[in-house]
């Protein structure tokens, strides 16, 4: 087994340029376990100056890309465009994407599979919603979208990390008790171990994100299943050390 822990920040849509040089300076000073694996999805416009200021000990990924590697996409960035600035890893399918720009699991999947093709990391997310959790669907949903995933990934995948995120716990303050997400982390390894592989089970990571702060992150980091953080809000502060650090 021996799954690396890892922690994503993901900063949105948030930040300028010197809180983003804020951000890097507390993270470079850490110190930051260096057993875990470090990424920081930056806005688009910020990509390439973050990845000329942090240390090569922290990955830099983009938000979002398109599905293709040059063309008439106004507003889009490519992986091919990422790469070329250096970094090395795709945030896909966040629940913000899904929603607001009503991205559906084929267009993630196309996206994903684009990506991982252009040499990219991906860190793909899942998750229900609050309704989908009450009508009791919370394993269809994201057995659904995983599934949707599978071809796209092929056999690449060591170069993808999927996060759980609840929809109703981002952002909201409601985190799932370690306990919730411990048990979908495990149904969703019980599900690729039957639709994937054993090995695929075992050893792709899975992330939990929504409302992860310094005050939870130990209790959820110390469940069997969960390999790591998604983070939003806290990601932008000065805590995102001890969230890194939280298997310590
Ligand atoms: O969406 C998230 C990370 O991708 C989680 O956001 P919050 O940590 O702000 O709830």
């Amino acid at each position: 087994m021996g799954r690396k822990f890892v922690v994503g920040g993901n900063w949105k849509m948030n930040g300028d340029k010197k809180q983003v040089t804020e951000i890097v300076e507390t993270l470079k000073k850490g110190p930051l376990d260096s057993n875990v694996e470090v990424v920081v999805g930056v806005p688009a416009i910020y990509l390439e100056y973050v990845q000329s200021i942090v240390p090569n000990t922290i990955n830099v990924a983009a938000q979002n890309c398109w599905k293709s590697p040059k063309g008439a996409f106004t507003g889009e960035i490519s992986p091919a465009m990422i790469k070329d600035i250096g970094a090395n890893w795709v945030i896909l399918g966040h629940s913000e994407r899904r929603t607001i720009f009503g991205e559906k699991d084929d267009l993630v999947a196309e996206k994903v599979a684009h990506a991982l093709e252009s040499g990219l990391k991906v860190i793909a997310c899942i998750g229900e919603t609050l309704e989908e959790r009450e009508a009791g669907k919370t394993e269809e949903v994201v057995f659904r979208q995983t599934k949707a995933l599978l071809p796209a990934i092929g056999s690449n995948w060591d170069k993808v990390v999927l996060a759980y995120e609840p929809v109703w716990a981002i952002g909201t303050g409601k985190t799932a008790t370690p306990q919730q997400a411990q048990d979908v982390h495990a149904s969703l390894r019980n599900w690729l171990s039957a639709n994937a592989s054993a090995d695929v089970a075992n050893s792709v990571r899975i992330q939990y994100g929504g409302s992860v702060t310094a005050a939870n992150a130990k209790e959820l980091a110390a469940c069997p299943d969960i390999d790591g953080f998604l983070v939003g809000g806290a990601s932008l502060k000065p805590e995102f050390v001890d969230i890194v650090n939280a298997t310590q």
